[in-house]
């Protein structure tokens, strides 16, 4: 399979370049230049197959050229082994027609490891006898920076920088970034947003200097493979409540537009997807845009839901690229105009085209609270803020009676205790894997949000080796 930028200029690559690379040369995403599609029996034929064996099936014509099935087989089997539940990513029933998809059983309690988990045995099989090092350059709400940290951690050939903003994670999720303690891994807190972490890390990509320095390498979900990996679970899910029989929908709480944007990449390989629900907190950017076409970044208001606490959506430009018919010339117009004024408004015509799978909801901090509850009380689930966040957009949702809704449980309840308990009335104890996290030692830079200064950070540690 090739690889193409959104943005039309960069060169096309296979999938082991597009996966090193990350972010494309001209500032776009890569995708995939064609969509491959599984027919009805295909779909059924998936029935029955454990989750490895589903990934292998999905996955294979994305890896086309560069893995063997059984290449990626051994991979899928050495990322997925790590996860608790021996379904991986199980579906748990809430009422007649409600349904969680629980995606948080890997090593760092959230969905950031479906993908995270397999992108590490990606890099090392990639670098593995080559003498090439990379350098990791992340930014993180808080569940991608130890997803991707306990991904890489001790790894040869690799070291990551994550970016998270100062005091905006919880507790728990800063503590399993910073209490990592290899050598490869350097933490840094940043005076700012996740937005402006993001807007550091893309525009370190398109520095030449920091690029004539270090072979910069992306574990956010600008990186397709994470996408690619995450399509898997919707298929997954999609077989065992009916498909290709039966349409499902998907309510996804977002942030950055990945998780979601898997679940219509899914939807153009065939699963017969009923609606994708964007469901976000108050920082609604994509509510607003899918609803007025108003795609302008408002200020980040920190909420009980601090990992889509976002106001730049990556991903949205995937979106848009396949919207205005895979123009790369015009994403790239319309990527400079929200780049000079933080605002760019969506032609109707493209918005006609994502209303017909898509529909949002943005959901305050009160309905948060009461969808989680609701979990608790008719489904008997204690369910994280994000995952709640998902559920009252699914329970919004105006759709046929015999569609099945599932609503994507991002993260495990116990890395958000707080918001759990103020929601609730029951604090979720750590579980077991997670240790002493509470006891062991930090590390962590804290730097000013300005670019030189993270630059010339990252620059003089990588210089260290
Ligand atoms: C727990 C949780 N839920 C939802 C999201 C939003 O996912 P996405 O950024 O892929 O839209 C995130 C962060 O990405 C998250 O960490
Ligand atoms: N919510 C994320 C933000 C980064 O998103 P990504 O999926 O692009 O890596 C986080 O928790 O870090």
């Amino acid at each position: 399979m090739d690889y193409i930028s959104t943005r039309g200029s960069a060169p096309t690559l296979d999938f082991r370049a597009a996966t090193l690379a990350g972010l494309a040369s001209d500032g776009g995403l890569y995708v995939p230049a064609a969509w491959p599609r599984l027919g009805t029996d295909d779909i059924r034929a998936l029935a029955g197959l454990d989750y490895v064996e589903t990934a292998v099936r999905i996955m294979a014509p994305f890896v086309a050229g560069v893995l063997s099935e059984d290449e990626l087989r051994a991979l899928c089997r050495a990322a997925y082994g790590r996860f608790s539940h021996d379904a991986v990513t199980p579906l748990v029933q809430l009422d007649h027609r409600h349904w969680l998809l629980e995606l948080f059983h890997g090593p760092t309690l959230a969905f950031k490891d479906v993908a995270l988990q397999l992108l590490g045995q990606l890099f090392e099989t990639f670098l593995a006898g080559g003498d090439r090092d990379i350098t990791i350059v992340g930014a993180t709400s808080g569940d991608t920076g130890s997803a991707a940290i306990e991904a890489v951690a001790g790894r040869e050939h690799i070291r990551i920088f994550m970016l998270h903003p100062e005091g905006r994670v919880s507790d728990v999720q800063r503590r399993q970034m910073t209490t990592v303690l290899a050598p490869n891994v350097h933490n840094i807190a940043i005076d700012g947003s996740f937005d402006d972490a993001q807007a550091m890390v893309k525009r370190l990509f398109g520095d030449e200097e920091a690029r004539n320095r270090v072979t910069l390498s992306a574990v956010n979900s600008i990186n397709w493979a994470r996408l690619m990996a995450q399509i898997v679970y919707y298929f997954y899910a999609g077989v065992r409540l009916g498909a290709p029989d039966r349409e499902i929908a998907f309510s996804v709480p977002t942030g950055n537009f990945g998780d979601v944007f898997a679940g219509y990449v899914a939807a153009q390989m065939g699963l017969p997807v009923a609606k994708l629900v964007v469901a976000t907190n108050v920082n609604d950017i994509l509510h607003r845009a899918l609803t007025r076409g108003d795609y302008s970044a408002g200020h980040v208001t920190p909420t009980a839901t601090p990992s889509m606490d976002i106001q730049v959506s990556s991903n949205f430009e995937r979106l848009l690229f396949d919207l205005s018919g895979r123009d790369g010339g015009a994403i790239r117009r319309m990527m400079a105009e929200f780049d000079a004024s933080r605002a760019m408004s969506i032609p109707e015509d493209m918005l006609a085209g994502a209303r017909r799978l898509f529909s949002s909801a943005r959901i305050d901090g009160d309905e948060m609270a009461l969808a989680l509850r609701w979990a608790q009380e008719r489904g008997g689930q204690l369910i994280d803020p994000h995952s709640a966040v998902g559920l009252a957009a699914a329970r919004a949702l105006e759709i046929d009676a015999d569609v099945p809704v599932v609503t994507l449980a991002t993260a495990h309840p116990a890395k958000f205790p707080d918001a759990v308990e103020r929601a609730s009335g029951v604090r979720p104890p750590l579980p077991a894997r997670l240790g002493n996290l509470f006891d062991r030692e930090e590390r962590y830079e804290k730097l000013p949000g300005d670019y030189d200064a993270v630059k010339a950070y990252i620059l003089a540690e990588a210089a260290r080796g």
